[in-house]
């Protein structure tokens, strides 16, 4: 068998139409602002990238540049603003800060009503717990990709190979909540290949080019691939031998051109959601509202194991 392609490019890129279309028909301008510290290249790409998609669907976007020296408290300070600015929906603090920064304790600055990357911990405490809040970008992205290839997740073997707070961990929250039976693998894990040759749905947030072999895909798995690694030759590749677990899988996510898009495409997403939810017009859902989409009960796996 070979995979068919789950195109994130393209998903997202429609994605992100319908949100356009939508912003078009508010009367307002949903406004997103990202605040980049320093000249970290990849976050330079990332955040211009970020800033074309949210101009181009109509968002009033801003990115607020600060230098790799600025102490901790001027980039409070500059969230405080942020927090207290009427004609600001969503705040993203973009993420690694130089080493004299602590995180943690920026992420807690921001409004969480605002918190359109999801983390913070009152919306990370919301998804653990099934209510109502902003998800994080990336998992919700995987989501929808999932619902577009059709996966029925209710009673589904999924593995998540990665627990950070920003993928592994809400990725895990997300599969939960549309009932999946979900396994969490991280450095301390055993038998990590077998573990994986069990997933129906395999997601791997890990970091480390190709750790995934080929071999370790069931076959007809879906498999999603949200590493971004950069090589020696400087192409972009995933945590997936990608052209070996083609050969097996149902369905597969390329990188570049799977996760990456529909992280920016959520993140416009999240940002008319908040916009929303502040003016009283909607109410923020469980799970980002892309849980239910899959728990429609007469869908199932069925295939038993191996899903050959
Ligand atoms: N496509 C997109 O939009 C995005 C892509 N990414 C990419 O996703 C990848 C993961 O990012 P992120 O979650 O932030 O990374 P982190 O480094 O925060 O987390 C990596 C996770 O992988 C686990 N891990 C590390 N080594 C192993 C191993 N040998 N076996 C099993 N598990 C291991 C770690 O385990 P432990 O907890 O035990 O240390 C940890 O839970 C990166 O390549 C990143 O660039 C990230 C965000 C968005
Ligand atoms: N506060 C914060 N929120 C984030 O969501 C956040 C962050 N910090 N720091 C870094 C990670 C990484 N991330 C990506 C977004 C888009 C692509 C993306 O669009 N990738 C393209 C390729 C881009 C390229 O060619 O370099 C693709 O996979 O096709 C990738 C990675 C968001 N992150």
């Amino acid at each position: 068998m070979t995979a068919r392609l789950l195109d994130g490019k393209a998903i997202g890129a429609g994605l992100r139409a319908a949100l356009g279309a939508r912003v078009a028909g508010l009367g307002f301008r949903p406004g997103l602002r990202v605040v980049r510290v320093g000249d970290d290249l990849a976050s330079v790409v990332y955040v211009r990238s970020k800033d074309r998609a949210a101009k181009e669907a109509g968002f009033d976007s801003e990115t607020i540049l600060l230098p790799d020296d600025v102490p901790e408290s001027g980039l409070l300070d500059v969230v405080r603003r942020l927090n207290a600015d009427p004609a600001v929906d969503g705040i993203l603090v973009q993420l690694p800060l130089p080493k004299h920064i602590d995180p943690q304790r920026v992420l807690e600055a921001v409004d969480p009503a605002k918190d359109v990357d999801g983390f913070h911990p009152v919306n990370a405490g919301r998804l653990a717990a099934g209510l109502p809040g902003l998800v994080p970008c990336t998992p919700k992205g995987v989501m929808h990709l999932l619902a577009e290839a059709g996966v029925a997740l209710p009673g589904a073997r999924a593995v998540v190979l990665g627990r950070s707070a920003i993928v592994g961990r809400p990725m895990a929250a997300l599969l939960l909540a549309a009932d999946a039976t979900v396994t969490m693998l991280h450095s301390r894990s055993r038998d990590i290949a077998e573990e994986c040759r069990r997933a129906e749905v395999l997601v791997a947030a890990v970091g480390r080019e190709g750790m995934v072999n080929g071999d370790w895909i069931a076959p007809g798995a879906v498999v999603v691939d949200v590493g971004i690694n950069r090589r020696a030759d400087g192409k972009l590749a995933g945590d997936v031998e990608f052209e070996a677990a083609r050969a097996r899988a149902g369905w597969i996510t390329p990188v570049p051109g799977g996760v990456g898009p529909m992280t920016i495409a959520c993140l416009l997403e999240n940002t008319l959601e908040a916009a929303l939810a502040r003016r009283g017009a909607i109410a923020l859902q469980p799970n980002g509202g892309v849980a239910e989409e899959h728990a429609t009960p007469e869908q199932s796996y069925g295939h038993g194991p191996g899903l050959a």
